[in-house]
């Protein structure tokens, strides 16, 4: 069993889906596996407009038509004959379904993460039907599964697969479709009360490395726009190139990270198995090898830069040894339903510094301005995160290298990752491109012995 995964950046055109069943008729003729799972994302943006279609209700019937209007589109000129005419009934059906919720949020002006995470359900399942009426009609023996193929609990948005469930389940639905290939939706799930899910963004490479682990594949292939995981975001710092393996801590750090927008949990279902994850390119050749953990020819693999932070610091003397100070500040965090991307606390108890994203400045401000007894004065300013992954950097010549090259741009603060296999340093926004810069070449120059 092999388990194939196709990226929305990669379904824009008919140039990529003849791509796409190039890759797909190459690896089905591989007679070392009996069976592959194709796993789709929406096909580009699709999600983005969906969300859009949510966040603007107005706008909802509109951002529908030019959705469904794109599907058709593609799909006449991908397919033709008997097999246009069955998958543009099934997309038509989808897309009545479709209208009706947009319809209904339009006159409520109101959606629940119920209603959104079934709206965010139709970018996987209309790509599902196009790509498989695609390949069948290219004469490959493909089946597809129009459901989701996992079930998980009601966490909308960030809903957890149950595993036991989603092997019974998927098993048996693979069974009754029976073919060598079949093509499912990737980001979305069902719970026990046939509520739709999703897993959260990025989530189809999580779905196909946990189907991967369900099914006891070999090899899981995730096929993207790019020659695999790069040591940074190749459409910022240009000099970036392919890294060809990364273990499992270091994988694991850059997802969580955000490199190459993959789901933070997408390599979790590598632990305790024999598979091995691939991301590769479809346009151009290159891949990144994922497995087993840090050996001594692991050093520096690649940098991450996030510069849509805010640095909350909250000076006081009033929580000096005042236990349980930290915890009212959080808390209020908490309430005010904002992620902690970083945080710190010297020693002398007089400062907390906690980074958050932009958008939810103004939220937490609101609720720390009314604890006015504990706090003196809260600044906030525009910083970047850039992190550094590599087991190299358990290493103390390659760690005092870094430490040193950043220490140039005066670091607001500095932690390290799971297992010390990264570095982040906060630094002011102005600097951050610039930091980024310089540790991408200190990567490069440590990425071999
Ligand atoms: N370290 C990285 N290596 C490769 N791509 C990266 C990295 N960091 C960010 N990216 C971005 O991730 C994008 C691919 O992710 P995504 O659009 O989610 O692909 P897909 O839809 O195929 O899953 C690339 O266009 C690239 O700009
Ligand atoms: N379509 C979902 C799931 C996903 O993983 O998409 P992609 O493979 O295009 O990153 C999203 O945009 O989040």
């Amino acid at each position: 069993m092999r388990v194939l995964k196709v990226g929305g950046s990669i379904q824009k055109d008919e140039k990529d889906y003849e791509l796409i069943l190039e890759k797909i008729r190459n690896y089905s003729s591989d007679s070392s596996f009996n069976k592959n799972i194709v796993v789709t994302s929406a096909i580009k943006n699709v999600t983005n407009l969906l969300l859009e279609a949510i966040n603007q209700t107005d706008k909802s019937v509109d951002i529908i038509s030019d959705i469904y209007d794109r599907h058709i589109r593609l799909l006449s000129k991908l397919v033709d004959g008997i097999e246009f005419e069955r998958a543009f009934k099934d997309l038509s059906k989808l897309a009545d379904e479709l209208y009706k919720v947009a319809w209904s949020i339009r006159v409520l002006d109101e959606v629940t993460p119920k209603i959104r995470d079934y709206i965010l359900s139709f970018g996987e399942r209309l790509a599902v039907i196009v790509l498989s009426a695609y390949l069948n009609s290219n004469k490959l023996n493909v089946g597809y599964l129009p459901e989701p193929p996992l079930i998980t609990d009601e966490n909308f948005g960030e809903a957890n697969v149950l595993l036991p469930e989603s092997i019974d389940y998927l098993t048996k639905k693979l069974e009754e479709i029976n073919k060598p290939i079949t093509v499912v939706p990737g980001f979305i799930g069902i719970s026990k009360s046939h509520k739709f899910t999703t897993i959260g963004r990025g989530g189809s490479d999580y779905t196909a490395t946990l189907i991967g682990k369900l099914l006891n594949a070999k090899e899981v292939r995730l096929i993207t726009e790019v020659p695999g995981i790069m040591t940074a975001d190749p459409k910022k710092i240009n000099s970036a190139i392919t890294i060809p393996r990364l273990s499992l801590e270091e994988a694991i750090e850059l997802s969580q990270l955000g490199a190459k927008r993959l789901h933070p949990r997408t390599f979790d279902p590598i632990f305790g198995s024999n598979m091995k994850v691939i991301i590769e390119g479809l346009y151009e050749e290159g891949d990144t090898v994922i497995e087993g953990l840090c050996t001594p020819n692991d050093l520096l693999k690649g940098i991450t830069m996030n510069d849509n932070l805010k640095l909350v610091t909250i000076e006081s003397t009033r929580i000096v040894g005042k236990i349980g100070s930290a915890a009212t500040i959080t808390t209020e965090v908490k309430n005010a339903n904002v992620n902690i991307v970083a945080i710190s606390q010297p020693a002398s108890e007089t400062v907390i510094q906690l980074v958050i994203n932009n958008e939810d400045s103004e939220r937490l401000m609101k609720r720390l301005n009314q604890l006015d007894t504990l706090i003196k004065e809260v600044e906030v300013e525009d910083v970047g995160a850039i992190s550094i992954v590599g087991c190299g950097l358990r290493n103390k010549e390659i760690s005092s290298k870094v430490l040193t090259r950043a220490s140039a741009f005066n670091p607001l603060f500095i932690s390290r990752g799971l297992k010390g296999v990264s570095i982040t340093f906060i630094s002011n926004k102005r600097e951050s491109e610039q930091l980024a810069k310089d540790l991408h070449e200190v990567v490069l120059e440590w990425s071999t012995k």
